[in-house]
């Protein structure tokens, strides 16, 4: 028997307006422990695509399965158990960063909003040290830190919960070829730990190829020829 997709993406429209989505019939699957890249050029539907595979944003038709379980409510809504299972980091950390937490604040934020306040000392220490934070940084302020400090901070929580698939929608398109390397290879870490699924989004071929088992073009995953046939559309509740 074929193994259970982690996550699975089935002929998603969504945008912003419902007469002209950004992204149309869009079919994409990832595996268990498998990484995807997922390449397209800039403005093509990439990240809108991403949030809705993080439940953040709540498609106009198609199906999201998470371990073969339709998605049902986005966002706040989503159950706990859904929500927690992915982790996401974006492009810019200073706009999905809160400017007025510490750092040990923003990487302990997803332990505290799910009652896990005992685990914060241990598990902030833990992943300040798998992303390179040191503990004079952790003590910091956004507009007190670089973008790369910032966006191993946004790693940190988006790990901190332990997701077993992570989205990183162009997580170092705003980084030196260094620090890229070290956040590539914080995830990789945590993926060998832990065998989490990875959805990388981009546009550098280069990166995601050598970064990934697998990479699929944007135009391959709206054409059905990567996915599914039509599915119903999703429930209209949130
Ligand atoms: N909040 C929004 N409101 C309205 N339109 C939006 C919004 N966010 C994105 N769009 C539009 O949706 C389309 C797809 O944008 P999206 O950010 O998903 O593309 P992308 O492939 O990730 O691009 P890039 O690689 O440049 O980040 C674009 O035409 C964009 O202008």
């Amino acid at each position: 028997m074929p193994e259970q997709p982690l996550l699975e993406l089935r002929a998603v429209t969504a945008g912003y307006d419902r007469r002209a989505p950004a992204v149309r019939n869009a079919s994409l699957t990832v595996a268990p422990g498998e990484a995807v890249g997922l390449l397209g050029p800039s403005g093509c539907g990439k990240s809108t695509l991403a949030r809705v595979a993080a439940l953040l944003h709540r498609p106009d038709s198609g199906t999201l399965l998470l371990d073969g379980a339709p998605v049902r409510r986005w966002r706040h809504r989503a159950p706990r158990a859904q929500r927690t299972t992915v982790g996401v980091v974006f492009q810019q950390p200073r706009l999905s960063a809160d400017p007025r937490l510490r750092l040990t604040d923003l990487i302990a934020e997803p332990l505290r909003a799910t009652g896990r306040r005992e685990d914060v000392p241990d598990r902030v220490a833990e992943l300040a040290a798998a992303v390179g934070l040191t503990p004079d940084l952790l003590g910091r302020r956004p507009h007190e830190v670089s973008d790369g400090q910032l966006q191993r901070a946004c790693l940190a929580r988006a790990l901190v919960l332990r997701p077993r698939l992570l989205i990183c929608d162009e997580m170092t398109a705003m980084l030196d070829a260094s620090t890229t390397a070290a956040l590539v290879a914080a995830v990789e870490d945590y993926r060998t730990a832990t065998g989490a699924g990875l959805l990388a989004v981009g546009h550098d071929h280069t990166l995601l190829k050598r970064w990934c088992d697998r990479t699929v073009h944007w135009d391959d995953v709206t054409s059905g020829t990567s996915g599914t046939s039509l599915e119903p559309s999703v429930p209209s509740a949130m």
